[in-house]
């Protein structure tokens, strides 16, 4: 049978003998993912249960409240009664799988799904910039449109990603509503701002890895979005950064997982927390997660709700532009710190 997964270990160790003169960070991050790391007691599980009623409902206004101090003081929370059925999550687990266990030849040169597959990190020139883990990175447009999907075999997957993708966005959108009504913007808002076109999803896959820890399943960063809602398995492996310390995320059965992004960092004036997160990999087990990411276009002006301004006005184009620029060159995203006023 040919091969599924790409040469993860093959680069990782050309990496290792051949480390490029890249800057060095404050600290390693694989030393202190050890040393300071907690099980997650308490990042916050919401029931949206609440969000169901109307405007001035007393269930309604707690629930709100509790999304945004969430927002506000982890920059994650998890979700349950999110309005996505457990039957489409498990469909769209199942194609994922089937799409993950083509071919690696398929995956990476045969145009599938508009040649949106990528696997290690391109850009890594030393060990801590490489992640263990292959993704599909995929426009929403795409995913309307008539992209290529090798033949009948992958037909199911175009229908149900579909469905799940207008799924997420619903969700998506109502949860930066309410988030951004709390600012003080006007209803609907942020539905002008965001663009159907600029947002994408990231089908992901985290191989097993028989030299975890050594490596990242995915490098520490933050979003460069709004908002991002996760899909995970039950495998575990996400962490993020609570103050000093990197906390694990547990895995909870349908619930999904919302985080802030930089772009909603900037436009609360840092009310709310884009906040640093990766993923460790496991030695025995893959892990598959689905990111939805809401964007605006890139022509959206990004200003925050009020003065003064801790960062200067920028458009979403400009930050994707410094952000690659900056990771071209030295490996690594500074993000919103190159917008401080
Ligand atoms: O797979 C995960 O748990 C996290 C994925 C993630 O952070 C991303 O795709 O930006
Ligand atoms: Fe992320």
């Amino acid at each position: 049978m040919l091969e599924s997964n790409p040469p993860l270990l093959r680069h990782y160790e050309a990496l290792l003998r051949h480390p490029a003169e890249v800057p060095v960070l404050e600290c390693d991050e694989r030393q202190i993912s050890g040393a300071f790391m907690e099980e997650c007691g308490q990042l916050p599980l919401i029931d949206l249960n609440g969000l169901k009623y109307h405007d001035a409902n007393k269930e309604r206004l707690a629930c709100s409240a509790r999304i945004c101090r969430a927002s506000s003081e982890w920059g994650f929370f998890q979700v349950i009664n999110h309005g996505i059925s457990s039957e489409l999550l498990l469909k769209m687990k199942r194609e994922q799988v089937k799409l993950f266990q083509a071919p690696f030849e398929i995956k990476v040169s045969s145009g599938l799904l508009n040649n949106s597959y990528t696997w290690g990190t391109t850009t890594a020139t030393s060990p801590n910039q490489f992640s263990w883990s292959e993704a599909f990175h995929i426009p929403l447009t795409d995913i309307r449109e008539e992209i290529t999907y090798h033949g009948e075999y992958f037909s199911s997957l175009r229908e149900v990603m579909k469905e799940f993708a207008a799924a997420m966005s619903k969700l998506a959108r109502l949860l930066a509503e309410i988030l951004s009504e709390n600012l003080g913007s006007q209803k609907g808002g942020i539905e002008d701002v965001c663009d159907e076109s600029a947002c994408f999803l990231r089908l992901n896959r985290y191989p097993a890895c028989q030299i975890s820890p050594e490596v990242f399943g995915l490098v520490p960063h933050t979003d460069s979005d709004f908002l991002t809602i996760l899909c995970q398995d039950q495998v575990g492996g996400l962490q993020l950064k609570k103050g000093s310390k990197w906390v694990a995320v547990k895995p909870i059965q349908d619930a999904l997982l919302v985080n802030i992004g930089d772009l909603f960092q900037a436009w609360s004036n840092d009310v709310y927390k884009s906040v640093e997160h990766k993923v460790m990999v496991n030695r025995k087990t893959e892990r598959y997660s689905i990111a939805y990411f809401l964007c605006p276009s890139y022509d959206s002006l990004i200003a925050s709700f009020k003065e003064p301004s801790i960062y200067r006005k920028f458009t979403f184009g400009e930050y994707r532009k410094r952000v690659q620029e900056d990771v071209k060159k030295s490996g690594y995203k500074v993000g919103l710190q190159r917008f401080l006023l």
